[in-house]
């Protein structure tokens, strides 16, 4: 604050051998004030991979999204759930109470590509928060599109949220993903 700027400015100038005294400049702490949060939904553990590395580089809390009816292992039966979810429009309910979004200015949000789009609970969790004035992260993973239209979609679901650049990852690469998080992370200058 002022009076500690005060008292070292005085110290200096009371200093024997201080020739010039200059106020003394704030450090930046890059981080200041900003808490994030990493929400993501992963079926197969691809994205979750992803969403630790972010969780790594950046301090961020994790929080993951689950369905209140899980979703099959079986992935051709999954595949068509997923496929009739999308043509229905349907909005899958949370199991789990989402965290007080009021609490974080950075929301990362991870999700698997599942038939060119997020999967339908990313847009019960979009649909039910409050995101003006946050910063909205998104990151993916998939087989073989890239984040296929869903930044877009994403703008448009969180009104009044500044929705960053957001980051794909190949299902091959998930686990080893540090490398590309860092440098888009970096990319992103997020914290200043
Ligand atoms: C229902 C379903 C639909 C999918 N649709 C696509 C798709 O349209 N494009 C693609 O590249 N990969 C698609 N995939 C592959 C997943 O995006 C990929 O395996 C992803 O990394 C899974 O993430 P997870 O392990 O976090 O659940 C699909 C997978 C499933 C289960």
């Amino acid at each position: 604050g002022c009076g500690q700027q005060e008292s070292r400015e005085r110290a200096a100038s009371h200093a024997p051998e201080a020739e010039v005294s200059q106020p003394a400049k704030q450090p930046v702490d890059p981080a200041a004030g900003k808490k994030s949060l990493v929400v993501y939904f992963s079926q197969s553990g691809n994205t979750e991979a992803v969403a630790r590395a972010i969780g790594e580089q950046t301090g961020a809390e994790l929080w993951a999204l689950r369905p209140q009816k899980p979703y099959t292992d079986d992935y051709d039966a999954l595949l068509e759930v997923a496929s009739s979810e999308q043509q229905n429009g349907a909005r899958p309910a949370i199991a789990t109470p989402l965290p007080d979004l009021d609490s974080y200015d950075v929301i990362y949000v991870g999700y698997p590509i599942w038939w060119g789009d997020m999967p339908m609970i990313l847009y019960t969790f979009f649909e039910d928060g409050d995101f003006s004035g946050k910063t909205v992260v998104p990151f993916c993973t998939s087989g073989g599109s890239g984040l296929s239209g869903t930044v877009e979609t994403i703008e448009q679901l969180a009104a009044g949220a500044d929705v960053k650049q957001g980051l794909h990852v190949g299902s091959a690469a998930a686990a080893d993903a540090t490398g590309a998080v860092n440098s888009w992370l970096s990319e992103l200058d997020l914290y200043r």
